[in-house]
């Protein structure tokens, strides 16, 4: 995998992505027709998710430059109910420093850090203040996350007062239910607004995929969503009975790879919940390169939503370097 060296505005050399600017998805008007016209063979799809959980799908070589590109896609992230301003400074320090200065030295790069750094509304302005110069956005979860079921024009405001807060992604739920009774215009309606109300902000649309009852509602939904005008798509909340997993991961990427070959705008795509190991994230990277392209694997259109991967991706660099492995609670984000 390629990455590029540049100086960063405060003159500090910096392992960084190459600098892309994709085009905003606008979004187009529902076209019926093509939802209808999506089926999902959910047998093929699990076939082709376990050929690739099943095989190394990356040279050992190669590891530690894959793990370092895992962390800047990386949406660290807070969602508990106990969530303290100082636990959030806490992750904001991890966000702006993931690889010890040590293990980078011995690998020969320079300093990344995570792709966003995600908090419910109340905590985004102690985000926003830990990390104000570092380019690091700060994402909110929003519209009543995760149930997303309080009165729409509070779930529009809940948007609106985060973008005032700082918030330059906005992580929304959508309403399950307009998926489950099949009504996509519905659904296309609370997207559009929901991105209306972002302005600027950049929105992801968590479809709550472990809920949606079969991997053809995960298709259609996702194609409404990007027809609404969403920027990234996202599995999961992290609160799901069953989070992100590569049958849905294959469906959502092939439905974004769908919607740029017939509009010519790239989505991005975020699995979230549940991802906590390093392996796990090389696979994932691996299913999208092979799905979508390597333009899919920047932070500006692929995150991994994750809690806890960052430890687990901390010690397998340190394994790489040292030959041993550290205790975990070294490695905690929080
Ligand atoms: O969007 C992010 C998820 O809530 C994180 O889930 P996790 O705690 O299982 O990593």
């Amino acid at each position: 995998m390629q990455t590029q060296t540049t100086q960063t505005a405060t003159g500090n050399t910096t392992h960084q992505l190459p600098q892309v600017t994709e085009p905003r998805n606008p979004g187009m008007p529902l076209d019926m027709d093509w939802v209808r016209s999506v089926q999902a063979n959910t047998s093929a799809i699990e076939r082709r998710a376990g050929s690739i959980a099943a095989r190394r799908s990356v040279k050992k070589a190669h590891q530690a430059a894959w793990l370092l590109r895992a962390i800047t896609c990386i949406d660290l992230t807070t969602l508990a109910g106990d969530d303290t301003a100082r636990r959030v400074e806490r992750l904001c320090a991890k966000a702006r420093h993931p690889v010890s200065q040590g293990i980078l030295d011995q690998l020969g790069m320079k300093p990344i850090t995570t792709g966003a750094v995600c908090v419910y509304h109340e905590m985004v302005p102690t985000a926003v203040a830990a990390l104000r110069g570092t380019g690091i956005p700060v994402a909110a979860v929003s519209t009543g996350f995760p149930a997303g079921l309080s009165p729409l024009h509070l779930r529009i405001e809940e948007i609106r007062e985060s973008v005032k807060a700082g918030a330059s992604e906005i992580d929304i739920v959508i309403s399950r239910r307009h998926v489950l009774s099949g009504d996509w215009q519905a659904l296309y309606d609370e997207m559009r607004a929901f991105r209306e109300a972002c302005g600027e902000a950049h929105v992801k649309a968590i479809l709550a995929t472990g809920e949606l009852g079969s991997l053809r509602n995960v298709a259609r939904a996702s194609l409404v969503c990007m027809m609404a005008g969403a920027d990234f798509i996202k599995t999961s909340t992290g609160k799901e009975g069953v989070n992100a997993t590569l049958p849905v991961t294959l469906v959502m990427i092939r439905a974004i790879r769908d919607y740029y070959a017939r509009t010519g705008f790239r989505v991005g795509y975020k699995p979230a919940g549940g991802i906590s190991k390093a392996k796990d994230a090389i696979t994932y990277l691996a299913l999208i390169k092979e799905e979508l392209g390597d333009r899919w694997l920047m932070p500006d259109l692929f995150r991994f939503g994750a809690s806890s991967l960052l430890g687990d991706i901390e010690r397998q660099l340190e394994h790489h370097v040292t030959g041993s492995y550290s205790a975990g609670y070294r490695h905690a984000t929080s």
